[in-house]
């Protein structure tokens, strides 16, 4: 059944403590964050989407990236185990969250570890990348937690980025897109994208032929329209000082029965 409601979570208050992995770290301007993340919230409002605040866990840095503790497939949600234990605390808050909403829910145990931000769906294939952050175990039990229910789910090598959706996300075609020098199999996506630009990569799909992006990713956002797209940029620039992206900021929820 289709829904359009999203998780989000309001950044906490030790934000500027993020982890950072590969880039050099900046100073965070905690009350600039605060009004990109409002911002955002209200670009996702704007498009249709009711969003849903999980309770914030303000000890978390990282807790606004709240698309890492949980993946959706149709009604079944994935509690994760982040791939960095100080974010281990963030699941549980989350894991209410999406049992108030009526999900089934499933969890990633130990010794899997896995990110939200390494998976990504595209149709029925999820695509998981195995990095820094999710393991092999945490594959697996993605594979067992999905494939069950028609999910075909394709591991993805990840080294250059943090994330798999670092590197590569899809349009509502199904075209992955990605910027080249930072994925590491192009070939193993059916259809591939090259976009100039980093944050270009990174696309959430707001409904029909709508997506928003990073205001950082000028050029591709052109590319983007040329093709018929229609596109939403937000101002992210504090949380991309901490290798956040418009997709980590939430958890977009399409087939909730409730
Ligand atoms: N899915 C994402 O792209 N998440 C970004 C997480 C950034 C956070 N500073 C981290 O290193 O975990």
């Amino acid at each position: 059944m289709p829904s359009k409601k999203a998780l989000v979570r309001r950044p906490g208050p030790r934000l500027a403590e993020g982890l950072v992995t590969h880039i050099e770290r900046e100073k965070v301007d905690p009350d600039l964050a605060v009004e990109q993340w409002e911002a955002y919230v209200e670009a996702l409002g704007a498009h249709g989407w009711e969003t849903i605040e999980v309770d914030p866990e303000d000890d978390c840095p990282d807790s606004v990236f709240v698309e890492d503790t949980v993946v959706m497939y149709r009604n079944v949600a994935l509690i994760t185990r982040p791939g960095a234990e100080s974010r281990r605390a963030e699941t549980a808050g989350v894991e209410e969250a999406v049992a108030r909403l009526g999900c089934s829910v499933n969890w990633v145990w130990e010794p899997g570890t896995l990110d939200g931000g390494d998976v990504l769906k595209v149709g029925d294939t999820v695509y998981v990348g195995r990095g820094g952050r999710t393991n092999a175990a945490g594959v697996q039990q993605v594979r067992a937690a999905f494939e069950p229910l028609g999910a075909r789910v394709v591991a993805v090598p990840v080294s250059k980025v943090l994330h798999l959706k670092s590197a590569v996300t899809a349009l509502p075609d199904g075209t992955v897109v990605g910027h080249i020098p930072l994925v590491d199999r192009p070939s193993l996506f059916p259809r591939f994208l090259s976009v100039p630009e980093e944050s270009g990569a990174h696309v959430v799909l707001l409904g029909g032929h709508r997506v928003l992006m990073a205001a950082s990713a000028p050029r591709t956002a052109e590319l983007l329209t040329d093709l018929g797209l229609e596109v939403v940029t937000v101002d992210i620039g504090e949380f991309e000082k901490l290798e956040g992206c418009v997709t980590c900021l939430s958890v977009r929820m399409r087939e909730l029965y409730a």
